[in-house]
């Protein structure tokens, strides 16, 4: 059976984020994710963590300014400046928290722009060595259009052709189940193709992107998966829950 993190950002949403860490430890998670601590000290989030008895499995590289419809930094040549601090940020915070890796999200931009190529490729090596230096982790994301449209890193085979061309120990795939199926589907093979480049795994059903099992696709197949491939990091339970969150937490029983 897979370990899994609650999700912050998406769950618990009955309670206020800092209350979040005790509620997803009394249901029974030993780990946590969000997208962004950056709203709270840094020693607030590690307090929270260990009063909880909670892991930290990741959270993001601060990504611009959310409320704008920005997505990240790292493909916008013109940002360069703040995304070096955002790195700055977020392994100071990593070092607090005590994360073991970050996810560098990549902006709003064109796959195809030669300059958006170029600040990405550069933001990439910049981040996973400061990040390796500090010994955490480095992760990037693939992300559908459909939730996220105008996404630079909307392909999992371009993400992987960067990760295997920018050959960094600390630099992994974030394997996000959810985008994958409404991108390309063909799960199962994906998995196995990718899985010495993986770093870390999200799951929600697909379309609604609730509770695994309530969706288009064997969600607890693909859990059986990702042990037989043997993964060992955390799965990140990135996904809406339906109802209250409790309530919906059935389905880790039927895996
Ligand atoms: O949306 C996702 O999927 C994520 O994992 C986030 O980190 C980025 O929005
Ligand atoms: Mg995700």
């Amino acid at each position: 059976m897979p370990r899994f993190a609650a999700n912050l950002t998406m769950m618990f949403n009955e309670h206020a984020f800092p209350e979040r860490f005790q509620a997803a430890a009394a249901a029974g998670f030993p780990a946590v994710e969000y997208l962004f601590p950056y709203d709270f000290p840094a020693g607030l989030i590690a307090e929270k963590l260990s009063a909880a008895g909670l892991k930290q499995a990741l959270f993001n590289l601060p990504s611009g300014d959310w409320a704008k419809g920005e997505r990240g930094l790292a493909a916008l040549p013109e940002r360069r400046q703040e995304f070096r601090q955002s790195v700055k940020q977020a392994i100071d915070y990593g070092r607090v928290i005590g994360t073991p890796l970050l996810h560098m999200m990549a902006g709003i931009a064109s796959p195809d722009d030669l300059a958006a190529q170029t600040a990405y490729r550069d933001a990439l090596a910049f981040a996973a060595d400061a990040a390796g230096a500090e010994g955490i982790g480095l992760v990037i994301e693939p992300i559908n259009g459909r939730d996220m449209p105008g996404y630079f890193l909307d392909d999992f085979d371009r993400a992987v052709e960067i990760i295997t061309g920018l050959d960094r120990a600390n630099l992994k795939l974030q394997f996000d189940i959810y985008h994958r199926q409404i991108m390309r589907g063909d799960v199962l093979a994906a998995l196995e193709a990718m899985m010495p480049l993986i770093g870390h795994v999200q799951i929600a059903s697909v379309p609604k992107r609730n509770e695994p099992g309530t969706g288009e696709l064997d969600d607890f197949r693909v859990l059986r998966e990702l042990d037989r491939l043997g993964y060992e990091g955390y799965v990140g339970c990135e996904y809406r829950p339906a109802g209250e969150t409790t309530a919906g937490l059935d389905w880790r029983t039927r895996i």
